[in-house]
């Protein structure tokens, strides 16, 4: 075992403490408290936002508080008995409704698509790479780089069921188990000599904010065989009390609305898709600026050659991710132009076998959140019109003896 999970967090004045039985109304003190996950994960991504927080409010006062979830507390139990994505969420949840918290920092992909009518999704901040990774056991690493290089049968361990189906689509010669825990857990199954595993997939995000990027062998794209991610993947989605506008207001200032409305879409997607179910969805977007396409709304940006399509902010860290975000992170704004950028997604749903596929690709322009919600609706049906609904039928009649569920 590596231990990750004891490690120590190198964090600045966090004030650690349990969930308070009580303490004063939210509304009445300028102390703020933010629920996370005890996972390490959790708590590097609930530090990186609470300093952006201190950092634009710094006369205001950030407590963390983190708390064991079921889902935590319930690694080797599988995961379908519960069936249930909220397994993490609900705990923090409740002490939100009851004002215990006052926001909630989560992985977006874990966050249920349907939240209790009470709370919504206050804030994205700027998303992390959003990709999957291929980490090769240590000892094979000499041998091969890839999954292509991998020798027949080589077991890949993944739990995810949209990994696992994109990949058999193009990856016959291999096979896949299970693996759970964090992160930590994960990469030492994979470097025990003894297990199975010549690889497992992780996202991106997740190695690198624990700084184990180096861990990444390569990286799966659509290139790569049409790797698609999940849903929110690499996005850190901030929960709020629907009725707190000082939460709201403090939100402003830290929120990333290209993120948050391609997140919009892409929830929107699998929430009209998955029926409360959870499916083998693999989704892609994608921010493109047509220039030199001037008109009243695109004041300051330079004319240049109508067909030349430049990419603001892409699946990997692009080229010009800067430009799309201000480098702070602060920015909620798009940029001068931005109000004309289109938004592009590439989505599939996969049969688990890998035999059949849907998928599409759609842009729209998009000047607002509601029509980010009707753009991943719009995509739904175009995939339902493509056959994704008889994927879907299959993997529902399934359900039971799958036994599992896509928990990335
Ligand atoms: N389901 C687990 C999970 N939830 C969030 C991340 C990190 C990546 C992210 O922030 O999207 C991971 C690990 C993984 O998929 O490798």
């Amino acid at each position: 075992m590596s231990g990750l999970q004891d490690a120590p967090l190198v964090t600045d004045t966090t004030m650690e403490t349990s969930v308070p039985a009580s303490h004063t109304a939210p509304s009445a003190s300028t102390t703020f408290h933010v629920g996370t996950r005890k996972s390490l994960l959790a708590r590097v991504q609930t530090d990186e936002v609470v300093k952006a927080l201190r950092q634009a409010w710094p006369t205001h006062t950030f407590e963390i508080h983190s708390m064991a979830t079921a889902g935590d507390n319930n690694q080797t139990t599988a995961l379908y008995k519960f069936n249930d994505k909220a397994l993490w969420t609900q705990e923090l949840e409740a002490l939100l409704q009851e004002n215990k918290l006052d926001l909630i920092v989560h992985s977006l992909k874990d966050m249920p698509t349907q939240l209790p009518i009470d709370l919504e999704l206050g804030c994205v901040t700027k998303r992390e790479d959003p990709r999957d990774a291929l980490v090769i056991k240590p000892s094979l690493l000499g041998q091969y780089k890839s999954l292509a290089d991998l020798p027949e049968g080589s077991v890949v361990g993944t739990s995810s069921l949209r990994r696992v189906a994109q990949l058999k689509r193009f990856h016959k010669h291999l096979k896949f188990a299970d693996v759970r825990g964090n992160i930590g857990t994960r990469l030492s199954k994979l470097d025990d000599p003894n297990s199975e595993y010549s690889a497992i997939i992780l996202a991106v995000a997740g190695l690198a904010r624990l700084g184990m990027s180096n861990r990444i062998t390569t990286y799966l794209s659509k290139a790569d065989g049409g790797m698609l991610h999940a849903v929110g993947q690499g996005a850190l989605g901030i929960e709020t009390r629907k009725d707190d506008e000082r939460v709201r207001n403090l939100l402003t200032k830290i929120g990333c609305e290209r993120t948050m409305r391609a997140a919009l879409a892409e929830r929107s997607l699998m929430r009209t898709l998955e029926g409360g179910c959870s499916v083998p969805i693999g989704v892609e977007t994608e921010w493109i600026k047509r220039e030199g396409m001037l008109d009243a709304e695109d004041a300051g940006v330079g004319v240049k050659p109508a067909q030349d399509y430049h990419k603001l902010s892409g699946v990997a860290e692009s080229e010009d991710t800067a430009a799309a975000t201000s480098e702070d992170g602060v920015s909620s704004s798009l940029h001068s132009g931005g109000l004309t950028d289109e938004l592009v997604m590439r989505a599939l749903v996969v049969s688990l076998d890998g035999s059949e596929v849907a998928e599409t690709e759609a842009r729209r322009r998009m000047t607002s959140r509601e029509e980010a919600d009707e753009f991943g609706w719009e995509v739904a049906k175009q995939l339902v019109a493509k056959g994704a609904g008889n994927i879907l039928k299959g993997i529902t009649l399934n359900r039971d003896i799958i036994g599992k569920q896509d928990d990335a």
